[in-house]
C-alpha cells in the first residue's frame, strides 16, 4: 500500500484550519490536521518542503517507522511545528489502516473501554453573574462538567471571555491584540466565581478553571488553596510548566486536582510531572503531541502513576483533531475527560464527521478510520485568513503570559 499523495490543504470556514490529505495508490485516503493557532503556515511550509516528497512512495501501513522517520530523521526534534507536522502524517495513516480494515480506529486501538466520553464545556461572562448563568444554560443542556471564566474588573479582556458562549475564539486579528493581566485581582475574583456557582447549583457537577499559565508557582498554590471549598475537577495550566519543578511547590500546598499540557508536544515535557505525581490530568492532545502513536506513550505512562487524560479540545482543533480524540479517548484505560469547544456549523460543513454530543458525553461513530472527512470543494471557498492570538500585559507595561 504505497503513498501515492500528500498534499496540504489550508480552509478558513470562519477560523483556519491546516489540513494533511495522504493518498494511496490503491485510493485509501486518510486526513490529519496540522492546525497551529496564529502560526499556521509555519506548519504548511514544514509539511508541504520537507515532508510530503519524503512520504511519497513508502508503505502506508508503516505508521511506526514513518513516525521515527519523521522525528528522528530530521535531527532537530520536538517543538509545536515539527510535532503537529508528524501528528498530521501519523493521524492521516492511522485513518488509512483502519478504513483498509473496515474498523473504527477504536477497534484498532484495543477496542472500547467506555460506551461514550464525557466532556467539559466552556462557560463564560463578563462577570460574575453572568457566568453563572453561562454555566446555568450549560447544565440545561445535560453537561456534567463545566468549565467556569470571567471577566475581572479592572483587567483588559481576561482570559477565557468571548463573544460565544459555547466557544471562545482568541485569535480575533490580523496582529496580536493586547490584553491585560493583574493577578491581585485574579485572586479577588476566581473564588468568588467559583462561590456563587456552588451556591447556586450545589456540588453536583463538575466544575474546572483555566489559568491559563498566568500565576507563579506561589501565587497558584494561593489559588488553589483558596479553591478547596468548591471541589474543582480540576485547575488548569495555573503556570506555565517550561520548569516542571514548579509544580512541586504548588503540590505541597494544595489539594486542588492540578491539570496541564495543552501546549506540550512530547512526553519529555512532561515526564518529570508525571512520575513525580505533580499532575493529575495530561492535556496533551493528538495534533499537539505527535498524533495517535505519541500521545499513547504518554498516556501509558501517565497510567503507572494514576494521571488520567484530559485532551485539548479548543476550536483551533479541528474537527479532525476532535475525532481522532474520541476513538483515542474510547480506547484508553485511564481516560479522565475531554475538553470540548464546539465549532461553527461553516466548519462542520467543511468536515462532516460522524461523533455526536448526547447529554453532556460525545459518542464517536462506527465509520471505518477515524470518521471525520473534508468536504474540498467547500474548503476551497474559504480562504486562508490571517490571524494571531492576543498578548497580555501588566498594567505598567511588562509583557506577561497570554
Ligand atoms: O481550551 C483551552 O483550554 C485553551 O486554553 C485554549 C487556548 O487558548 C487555545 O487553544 C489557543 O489557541
Ligand atoms: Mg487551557
Amino acid at each position: 500500500m504505497r503513498i501515492k499523495d500528500a498534499r496540504v490543504i489550508v480552509t478558513s470556514p470562519g477560523r483556519n484550519f491546516v489540513t494533511l490529505k495522504i493518498v494511496t495508490e490503491e485510493g485509501v485516503y486518510g486526513i490529519g490536521d496540522a492546525t497551529l493557532n496564529g502560526r499556521e503556515k509555519s506548519v504548511v511550509a514544514y509539511l508541504e518542503d520537507h515532508v510530503c516528497p519524503l512520504l511519497i512512495g513508502r508503505d502506508a501501513r508503516q505508521i511506526e517507522d514513518i513516525w521515527q522517520l519523521l522525528y528522528r530523521g530530521a535531527y532537530w526534534r520536538r517543538g509545536p511545528v515539527t510535532m503537529r507536522a508528524i501528528a498530521a502524517v501519523d493521524v492521516a495513516l492511522w485513518d488509512i489502516k483502519a478504513k483498509s480494515a473496515d474498523m473504527p480506529l477504536y477497534q484498532l486501538l484495543g477496542g472500547r473501554s467506555r460506551e461514550k466520553v464525557m466532556v467539559y464545556g466552556h462557560a463564560n461572562g463578563g462577570d460574575i453573574a453572568e457566568t453563572v448563568d453561562a454555566v446555568g444554560q450549560y447544565i440545561d443542556m445535560g453537561y456534567k462538567a463545566i468549565r467556569a471564566q470571567t471577566g475581572i474588573p479592572g483587567v483588559k479582556d481576561a482570559y477565557g471571555v468571548g463573544r460565544g458562549k459555547l466557544f471562545y475564539e482568541p485569535a480575533d486579528a490580523t496582529l496580536a491584540s493586547v490584553t491585560g493581566w493583574d493577578t491581585r485581582k485574579a485572586l479577588n475574583t476566581v473564588p468568588k466565581l467559583f462561590e456563587m456557582l456552588r451556591a447556586t447549583y450545589g456540588f453536583d457537577h463538575h466544575l474546572l478553571h483555566d489559568g491559563h499559565h498566568r500565576y507563579t508557582p506561589q501565587e497558584a498554590a494561593n489559588l488553589g488553596k483558596m479553591l478547596e471549598p468548591y471541589q474543582l475537577f480540576w485547575l488548569e495550566d495555573v503556570t506555565p510548566a517550561e520548569n516542571q519543578e514548579a509544580f512541586k511547590l504548588i503540590r505541597q500546598h494544595t489539594v486542588t486536582p492540578l491539570a496541564v499540557g495543552e501546549i506540550f508536544n512530547t512526553i519529555w515535557d512532561c515526564k518529570d510531572l508525571i512520575q513525580n505525581q505533580l499532575i493529575d490530568y495530561i492535556r496533551a492532545t493528538i495534533v499537539g503531541a505527535g498524533g495517535v502513536t505519541h500521545l499513547r506513550r504518554i498516556a501509558d505512562l501517565a497510567s503507572l502513576y494514576q494521571i488520567r487524560t484530559g485532551c485539548h479540545g479548543a476550536t483551533d482543533l479541528s474537527p479532525v483533531t476532535m475525532g481522532t480524540a474520541l476513538h483515542f479517548d474510547t480506547w484508553v484505560p485511564n481516560f479522565g475527560i475531554q475538553e470540548y469547544m464546539r465549532h461553527s456549523p461553516e466548519t462542520d460543513d467543511v468536515f462532516p464527521h460522524d461523533y455526536s454530543f448526547d447529554k453532556g458525553f460525545l459518542i464517536c461513530g462506527e465509520t471505518p478510520g477515524h470518521g471525520v472527512d473534508i468536504n474540498e470543494e467547500l474548503a476551497a471557498k474559504y480562504p486562508y485568513d490571517q490571524r494571531q492570538l492576543p498578548i497580555a500585559r501588566l498594567e505598567d507595561g511588562t509583557m506577561w503570559n497570554w
